[in-house]
């Protein structure tokens, strides 16, 4: 069967299949022996390509549909980072087992400020085109260039605390986690609750449909989410469902022990099931370690990071849109923000930090930086809003140390229960792991001890690591609930408490253990803590939960254009249909040569395909997924930026945050299915002033509901919009939809406060960084 050649049916890996992957193992397993030694192009890299002679397209569906048993045994590895050489009783790796008439939908549309015809596919530099654009785009000419910004305000608060209610009644009335998940992601007007879902779930290859079949393993949510640190899967019939497929460091152990680690064993019916988010079916990780949910145990101890100066210091060029941010417009809203900051030199920071700035070779603050830093040194509640790669991590970090440098933050000593005086959440384990590397850097040479801890890694050395000395951690939530549930970890201290992805982090894949952590006995009350919230994306719905951690005089930091996307990715959207996407794929990774790409995929098991499958055609390609034990996870992350494997098939557990140098290109292969997911993907390049291209496939069928918040994106990036996207756009409009929380504003995102505030109280000022005036002094906005 050619790539254009017609399938039985429709997406054949969205299909649930109630045995593990299998097509690979088989087909691997038996090829091995034949193939043994004709290594390709990415054999070093990518075992699989050395086991998958001829994987043709018919494959595709007959091996997702013919399930077989795995024939492999599960091996258990002695580990050698767990051999107890440190005399350490946790070191110890015991036994594992581990809408109407089409011309009034277009009036709509036309109305609804939706840029019309061709204009939105020029650049803009037509003046007609441009007039045209302002006018069909009240979002965008809202103010132009040069105009004010001020005071707006509200006269009631609907963040009162107390009424926490608001988090978990949202919670109790979706159907599911998929379904609340979803809501949100849409992002206010675009669809309405049910509808949205029911729709999400047909255009998505009927995502709803498998839910709560978990093959005897009773309702816990396991969509290809990928939801960090949920609870370890028991091992059992399903255990050894993983692919055994790449390992990049060809150690060779496709087969070993597979049940053990990590991620891995089980996965049930419903595995195909996609989501935004994630589910809400908290267990400790624990469980599956000690607890009464006898799973694999974990006992992956991760390396430790290089220790020398040079390696800890060691940073990427900023690039040569760097200076392009002081053009950046910024709002702030909430009462009495202090004023910007320009330089390093204002905030006023001590000398060590001072130093570790310049060793860390930043020389001007970003944007968010500017605003943040000041805003956290004063002691407020923050929630900042900036695109992706502008700084986040230090526009937080910088000014939490300097406090604790003031206040003579001491060293802890090596003890049972340690009270870290600063808590950091992220959703991912790679990326808690980054911005506790960036936090070691800038507090080199003081007396604070940052910890990182993270699921996926033996819970005995988390241990270890925290009773050394804490005095921030950072960690993912499964096992930051998991430590503090096992007294390691008193929340006494806390006077720092952030949240990074803070969207995610509330959404209902964590928001119910960030809520579990905030009344969590001993934690202090909102009141007695700094609450930081970061992200380039904040959907409505979010901020309004977010209001239950956050004092009621938060302040809101908003930078960047409307849609948060980067305007240092140059995007690209083309149309291709599911069949020829792989060869489409090669074509351009062909073109790309040898430059580091991410390629997007929607589903762990395509993440594997799709990375064998370019080994196969000789593109030396790693992958990253939610399913993929710890070890290998890391081992792909490594190969990936130091440019063995210039290509990494990732899902959306590598969307957020990650940071790697020179990452030209992102490909959406599949693309994910909220418009904010998108912006998180495309922003893995282009970052820190650095240019970067993103391509995307888009397929009608299951991605139709992107395309209107996507032609908002593009257009607000001044992005080329193909015609064949707008009239799916105008195809599928739906009323009242302008484009989502923060479609409808020249700022990454609004404060959902000044929806609900009268003028009164709320000050609200917008500027270019570069100015940075003392915003209660700037002209007024409205
Ligand atoms: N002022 C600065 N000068 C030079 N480099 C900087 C500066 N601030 C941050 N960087 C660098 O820019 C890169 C991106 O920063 P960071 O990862 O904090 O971005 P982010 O806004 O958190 O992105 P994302 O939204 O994707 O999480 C990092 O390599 C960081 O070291």
């Amino acid at each position: 069967m050619g790539p254009g050649a017609p399938r039985p049916s429709g997406r054949g890996v969205r299909r649930a299949s109630p045995l593990p992957l299998t097509p690979l193992h088989g087909r691997m397993a038996a090829a091995e022996g034949r193939e043994r030694g004709k290594a390709g192009v990415g054999a070093p890299h990518c075992p699989a390509s050395k086991v998958v002679a001829n994987m043709g397209d018919e494959d595709w569906d007959t091996e997702i549909l013919k399930p077989h048993i795995p024939s492999f045994v599960p091996v258990f590895d002695k580990d050698t980072f767990s051999s107890g050489a440190n005399g350490d009783a946790f070191n110890r790796a015991s036994d594992s087992s581990e809408i109407n008439d089409v011309p009034t939908r277009r009036d709509q549309f036309m109305r609804s400020g939706f840029p019309s015809g061709r204009s939105l596919g020029n650049r803009g530099t037509d003046a007609s085109d441009q007039s045209s654009k302002r006018e069909n785009l009240p979002t965008m000419g809202g103010f132009g260039p040069g105009k004010g910004f001020g005071n707006r305000g509200f006269s009631s608060n609907k963040f009162e605390e107390g009424d926490s209610s608001g988090f978990w009644r949202e919670s109790n009335d979706y159907e599911d986690n998929q379904t609340r998940s979803r809501g949100f992601a849409r992002r206010g007007g675009y669809q309405d609750g049910n509808d949205s879902e029911a729709s999400g779930s047909s255009r998505r290859g009927g995502r709803g449909s498998f839910r709560g079949c978990r093959g005897g393993f009773g309702l816990t949510h396991n969509s290809e989410s990928e939801r960090e640190d949920g609870p370890q899967r028991p091992g059992g019939f399903f255990s050894s469902r993983r692919t055994g497929l790449v390992d990049p460091a060809g150690n060779g152990d496709n087969f070993r022990g597979r049940s053990v680690g990590g991620r891995g064993g089980y996965k049930g019916f419903n595995e195909e099931v996609v989501a935004g988010s994630g589910r809400n079916t908290w267990k400790s990780e624990a469980e599956g370690e000690s607890g009464d949910f006898q799973g694999p145990k974990v006992t992956y101890i991760p390396p430790p990071p290089p220790e020398n100066e040079e390696a800890i210091f060691a940073h990427y060029q900023t690039g040569i849109n760097f200076d392009k941010y002081d053009t950046i417009l910024v709002e702030v809203s909430g009462h009495d923000a202090p004023p910007a900051i320009l330089t390093f030199e204002e905030a006023d920071l001590c000398q060590t930090l001072n130093n570790n700035i310049t060793k860390a070779g930043y020389t001007k603050l970003t944007p968010v930086q500017k605003y943040s830093i000041p805003i956290i040194l004063a002691g407020r509640d923050l929630m900042a809003c900036a695109q992706t790669g502008s700084g986040k991590t230090a526009a937080f970090l910088l000014p939490i140390l300097a406090h604790m440098m003031r206040d003579g933050v001491t060293a802890s000593r090596f003890k049972d229960q340690q009270e870290p005086e600063c808590i950091i959440v992220a959703p991912t384990r790679e990326l808690i792991n980054q911005i506790f590397l960036e936090a070691r850097k800038f507090s080199f040479g003081t007396c604070i001890r940052p910890v990182v801890i993270y699921g996926g890694t033996q819970l005995g050395h988390s241990i270890r690591q925290i009773m050394q000395g804490c005095n921030i951690l950072c960690a993912t939530p499964g096992r930051l609930m998991d430590i503090i549930g096992k007294e390691k970890i008193g929340l006494r201290q806390v006077r720092y408490l952030v949240l990074d992805e803070a969207d995610r982090m509330l959404d209902m894949g964590f928001g119910p253990e960030m809520k579990k952590l905030i009344s969590f006995p001993g934690m202090p009350s909102k009141d007695q803590r700094q609450t930081l919230m970061f992200s380039a994306t904040f959907p409505e719905e979010i901020q309004r939960l977010a209001g239950e951690f956050l004092k009621t005089d938060y302040l809101f930091v908003a930078v960047g254009q409307v849609g948060g996307a980067c305007s240092d990715v140059q995007q690209t959207v083309l149309q291709v249909g599911q069949y020829s996407k792989r060869e489409k794929l090669v074509e351009i990774l062909r073109n790309i040569g040898e430059e580091r790409t991410m390629v997007f995929v929607e589903t762990k098991k395509k993440a594997d395909f799709i990375a064998t499958f370019l080994c196969q055609e000789k593109i030396s390609t790693t992958s990253i997924h939610g399913d993929r034990e710890q070890r290998e996870r890391e081992q792909a992350l490594g190969d990936f930026r130091c440019g063995k494997c210039p290509v990494l098939v990732a899902t959306s557990v590598a969307a957020r945050g990650l940071d790697i140098e020179n990452v030209q290109h992102v490909i959406n292969f599949d693309l994910p299915s909220t418009i904010d997911e998108y912006v998180h993907r495309i922003g893995r390049t282009g970052r820190c002033g650095n240019i970067g291209k993103a391509i995307s496939f888009f397929d009608p069928e299951p991605d139709s509901h992107l395309a209107q918040p996507l032609v908002k994106v593009l257009s607000d990036a001044q992005q080329d919009v193909p015609a064949w996207l707008e009239e799916i756009a105008f195809s599928t409009y739906v009323p009242g939809f302008s484009g989502g929380t923060s479609r409808g504003n020249v700022f990454a995102s609004v404060d959902t406060r000044k929806s609900y505030q009268g003028k009164s109280s709320m000050n609200i000022v917008g500027f270019s960084s570069a100015q940075a005036p003392n915003p209660v002094d700037d002209e007024s906005w409205d």
